[in-house]
């Protein structure tokens, strides 16, 4: 029995104070310049910190060279590895080789012929995460958009799979996400946020009741 409540892309210390302190299972920070929510190595550094012995530290990298990948294990040592760009079974393979950690893939579900791109990671990998398809409009995030998944497509899901669910998640909708899916792990960014990369306390503590109750509710 998992029941992991991870909230990611958190870049202040107060806002990852009140994540640790609402009882988050993990928190994730963002290595991707593009995105609002990008942390340098040093404030990476400082959240790590504050963060160790409270929670699973997450970094996010996407499609990282092995530069990368070294700087972001030397300056947060993370618990685990989250690689949400178009990383290849092979290259998951070699980072998590590399970094003698566990990895955790994320890919993208539109449709249920997407759930078959699940078998070639899967022994590969110590975690599945389930997001959303970015839009496709230029310039896009890979993750991070807020947007949902037919969660009904995961009726189609071998339920040996141990997968976080995420894509477009809030509040409002997690307990309705987790009633359906029955993920062992959930995770949210910008359902937590009053505006982009800005992390809203109330909102992060209304996540992780709601998403605790569904959880306990789950196993009734
Ligand atoms: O959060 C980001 O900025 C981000 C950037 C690049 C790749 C992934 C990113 N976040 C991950 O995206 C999913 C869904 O986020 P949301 O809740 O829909 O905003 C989540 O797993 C984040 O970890």
């Amino acid at each position: 029995m998992d029941n992991l409540i991870k909230i990611c892309g958190l870049s202040t210390p107060e806002t990852l104070d009140v994540a640790l302190g609402a009882g988050a299972d993990m928190v994730g920070f963002v290595r991707f310049p593009k995105s609002p929510r990008h942390v340098s190595l040093d404030l990476g550094h400082k959240l790590s910190l504050q963060a160790r012995g409270r929670a699973q530290r997450v970094v996010l990298l996407v499609n990282p060279g092995d530069e990368d990948v070294a700087q972001a294990i030397e300056a947060l040592n993370p618990d685990l590895i989250q690689l949400h760009g178009s990383e290849s079974p092979e290259r998951v393979a070699e980072i998590r080789t590399m970094v003698k950690r566990p990895v955790m893939k994320a890919l993208g579900i539109a449709e249920a012929s997407d759930l078959q791109a699940l078998q070639p990671y899967a022994g590969g990998v110590d975690r599945i995460l389930l997001d959303a398809k970015p839009p496709r409009r230029a310039g896009a995030l890979p993750g991070g958009n807020g947007i949902a998944f037919d969660w009904r497509l995961l009726n189609g899901l071998d339920r040996k799979v141990s997968f976080m669910l995420s894509g477009g998640l809030d509040p409002d909708n997690v307990a309705e996400a987790i009633r359906l899916t029955k993920p062992q792990a959930v995770d949210v960014s910008s359902g937590v946020e009053s505006g982009p990369g800005l992390k809203d306390p109330a909102r992060i503590e209304a996540f992780i009741r709601a998403a605790r109750t569904a959880f306990a509710a789950a196993h009734h």
